[in-house]
């Protein structure tokens, strides 16, 4: 039997890094998704207990990777596996991890997705024990451009894993629709999976990233805790992707190191993105009537997202290519901020309802004469799905 799960990206629209350190955040699920498919083979196909592989294609980046279940066993010494609510993967089993991938060619250009393997390995081993069987993972998003490519892999992951034990399901609908909703307790038991592995990929992630790829919408986060966002009129947003790679741990840490040379200072900074987010949240729940009102509360939500992003400049996570950006939006009237980690990657452009398209096509002209990739996105849509 295969099990299909997939998983959107994410915008942040306000509270990147500062949720890291107990501020609010604002997120919404994006259109774009990683799927897994996952193949389970029968224990001891092909003879003996010890037989069968593991597999992994990372279809995007033209990469296979595979181990022998013994191997498996011999080093991680994980049995049957378990579904009920994780334990954290401790630096013993990290280290044995890392073991597993030695030997395996990762291309010199693409070491980046040892991190990834890592939280494959973790995960398919803790939840199925070290049963052969195939994963498949293709995905729609950027890879580490802040547009929470790490939390739709771990989700769609930890969701098809999870499926395939029968730990969580879908009621078998009447088979209609393509693609079925979990009930919020299997959503919760997934989501806690999930953020296991983006503590492999992020270091210390706030699980703002894997909540929202989990439960899709928009949401409100704030220790751990989130509360749905009813977005009253549609978030129109464009999205550029300056294309220059970073990577979320590093920078992360990056602004851990900042806040500790200047705990006052960053507290403050942090401080004055929680009273952003609150208010932004809030904005976003008014219901505009009339094209007064939309505007107005467009030019709300244009200067929150502007002084966002200049405290994110104080974190020290832009970048001359989002500055690049931010510059050539505001010729057009247009403001902008970095989305996700920062220092490269995605920027968000607010698009107002009265923007002529005529306007948006030469913004989107000029932001790609800089080598940048623009696109559209529909904004709060649905979390992980199952077929
Ligand atoms: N489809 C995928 N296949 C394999 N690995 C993936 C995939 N998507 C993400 N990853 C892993 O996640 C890493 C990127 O995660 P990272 O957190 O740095 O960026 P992001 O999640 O895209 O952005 P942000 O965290 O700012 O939203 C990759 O280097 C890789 O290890
Ligand atoms: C930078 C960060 O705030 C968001 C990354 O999308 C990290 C996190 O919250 O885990
Ligand atoms: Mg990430």
């Amino acid at each position: 039997m295969e099990v299909r799960a997939r998983a959107p990206g994410k915008i942040i629209l306000a509270g990147e890094h500062a949720v890291v350190h107990g501020s609010a955040a604002v997120a919404a699920a994006i259109n774009l998704y990683t799927t897994t498919s996952l193949r389970l083979h029968p224990a001891g196909e092909g003879g003996g207990a010890d037989s069968g592989v593991v597999e992994l294609d990372l279809r995007d980046s033209g990469l296979t990777f595979s181990w022998p279940c013994s191997q498996l066993r011999g080093v991680l010494r994980e049995e049957s596996g378990r579904v009920g609510v994780p334990t954290p993967c401790s630096p013993d089993q990290l280290a044995a991890i890392a073991k597993l991938l030695e030997g395996h060619e990762i291309p010199e250009a693409k070491i980046w997705l040892s991190a990834g393997l890592s939280a494959f390995l973790f995960l398919y081993t803790s939840i199925l024990g070290c049963r052969p069987g195939k994963a498949v993972v293709t995905s729609d998003l950027p890879m580490g451009a802040g547009l929470g490519s790490s939390a739709a892999y771990n989700v769609s992951m930890s969701g098809a894993l999870l499926t395939a034990t029968g730990a969580v399901g879908v009621g078998g609908g009447d088979g209609a629709e393509e693609w079925e909703l979990f009930g919020k307790h299997d959503l919760e038991l997934v989501n806690q999976w999930a953020f296991q592995g983006e503590k492999i990929i992020h270091g210390k992630p706030s699980g703002i990233d894997n909540a929202v790829s989990t439960f899709g919408s928009m949401i409100k986060f704030k220790k751990g805790e989130f509360t749905n966002l009813k977005s009253r009129n549609p978030v129109k947003m464009l999205i550029t992707d300056t294309r220059v790679g970073r990577n979320t741990k590093a920078l992360v840490a990056g602004v851990s190191e900042r806040a500790s040379r200047h705990p006052e200072a960053m507290a403050s900074v942090f401080h004055a993105v929680n009273s952003i987010s609150e208010e932004l949240s809030s904005i976003v729940e008014l219901a505009a009537e009339d094209e007064i009102a939309i505007t107005s509360k467009e030019d709300k939500l244009s200067e929150l997202m502007e002084m966002n992003q200049g405290l994110l400049q104080s974190m020290g996570v832009s970048h001359s290519s989002i500055e690049t950006v931010l510059r050539t939006t505001l010729k057009y009237n247009l403001v902008s901020k970095l989305t996700g980690a920062g220092g490269g990657g995605c920027v968000l452009t607010l698009i107002p309802m009265l923007l002529a398209n005529i306007v948006l096509d030469k913004v989107t002209t000029e932001l790609e004469s800089h080598g940048f990739r623009c696109f559209k996105v529909e904004v709060g849509g649905q979390g992980l799905q199952v077929s």
